[in-house]
C-alpha cells in the first residue's frame, strides 16, 4: 500500500496502559478506557480528509487485531520500550512507503475530532514544516506533524512540547503551534479524568455515547 499522508498512533499493551489511573479505575475499567480512547483517536484520524492511512505501532497482538478491525495498519514491535522508540521504529518501517508526511498522535485524546485533525494539516504552510499541538498544560505534545517524516525526530516524554519546539527552531524548520481544545486533553491522571467530567455531563454524554459507551461507562458509570 502506498499513501502520502500517514497518521501514526503508538499503543501500549492494554494490560499495562493507563497505570496512572489505578487510583480511580480498576484494571478492567482501565482496559476498556484504553480501547475506547484508542478507537476514538483512530476513528478521528481515519475520518480526517487529510489522512490517507493510519498505522498503529504496538507490541500486543490483541491491540494489533483491534487496530486492524477498525481499519488501521498494525506495525509490530518486540516489547514496550517507550513511546519515542516505538515511533522511531514505526517511522523507519513507514519510510519504505515513501510518505510525504506523518502525523504522530498519542492514543489517549478523549476530545479529538476529525475537524481538529484537519486543522493540524491546515496549519502546515510549506512542504518542509512541523506542526505541534501542546497538551492543556503546555508540557506534553498531543500531535506532531512532520513533513517530510524525517524533518524532526520524535522526542515524546517529559516536557516534550518545549523540546520539540526548541529542536525545530534550532534546526531552522518552519514550525506552527496549534491551540485546540479538542487536542489539548490527554487522559493521564485522575486530574485529567476530573477535567473531562467537568466538561459537563451533556457534553460528555454526546461525546461518548453511543460510539464510546464503554468510555462513558468508565467515566460516569
Ligand atoms: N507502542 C508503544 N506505545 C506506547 C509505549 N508507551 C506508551 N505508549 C503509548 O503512547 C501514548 C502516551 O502514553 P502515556 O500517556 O504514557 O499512556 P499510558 O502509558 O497508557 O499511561 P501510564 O501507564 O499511566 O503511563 C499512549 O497511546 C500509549 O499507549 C510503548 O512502549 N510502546
Ligand atoms: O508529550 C508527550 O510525551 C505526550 O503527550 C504523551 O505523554 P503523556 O500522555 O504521558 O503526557
Amino acid at each position: 500500500m502506498s499513501a502520502s499522508t500517514w497518521a501514526l498512533v503508538p499503543l501500549k499493551s492494554s494490560e499495562r496502559a493507563k497505570s496512572r489511573l489505578a487510583g480511580a479505575l480498576d484494571a478492567e475499567q482501565r482496559r476498556r478506557l484504553f480501547f475506547s480512547l484508542a478507537e476514538r483517536v483512530i476513528s478521528a484520524l481515519t475520518a480526517s480528509k487529510s489522512v490517507d492511512a493510519v498505522a498503529v505501532v504496538t507490541s500486543s497482538h490483541k491491540v494489533a487485531a483491534f487496530a486492524r478491525s477498525i481499519g488501521a495498519v498494525p506495525i509490530m514491535q518486540e516489547a514496550d520500550v517507550g513511546m519515542s522508540p516505538a515511533l522511531d521504529l514505526a517511522l523507519q518501517i513507514l519510510q519504505t512507503m515513501q510518505p510525504q508526511r506523518v502525523l504522530m498522535v498519542p492514543g489517549d485524546l478523549p476530545l479529538i475530532t476529525a475537524r481538529a485533525v484537519d486543522a493540524i494539516f491546515e496549519a502546515q504552510l510549506s512542504s518542509e514544516h512541523v506542526v505541534l499541538a501542546p497538551d492543556r498544560r503546555r508540557e506534553g505534545t498531543n500531535a506532531l506533524l512532520c513533513s517530510p517524516p524525517k524533518v524532526l525526530a520524535p522526542r515524546f516524554g517529559a516536557d516534550s512540547f518545549a523540546r520539540h519546539l526548541s529542536a525545530a527552531r534550532s534546526a531552522g524548520i518552519a514550525t506552527s503551534v496549534i491551540e485546540s481544545e479538542e487536542l489539548a486533553l490527554d487522559l493521564d491522571c485522575v486530574d485529567d479524568l476530573d477535567y473531562l467530567r467537568s466538561q459537563g455531563s451533556d457534553r460528555s454524554k454526546n461525546l461518548l455515547v453511543p460510539v464510546h459507551a464503554p468510555l462513558h461507562a468508565a467515566l460516569v458509570g
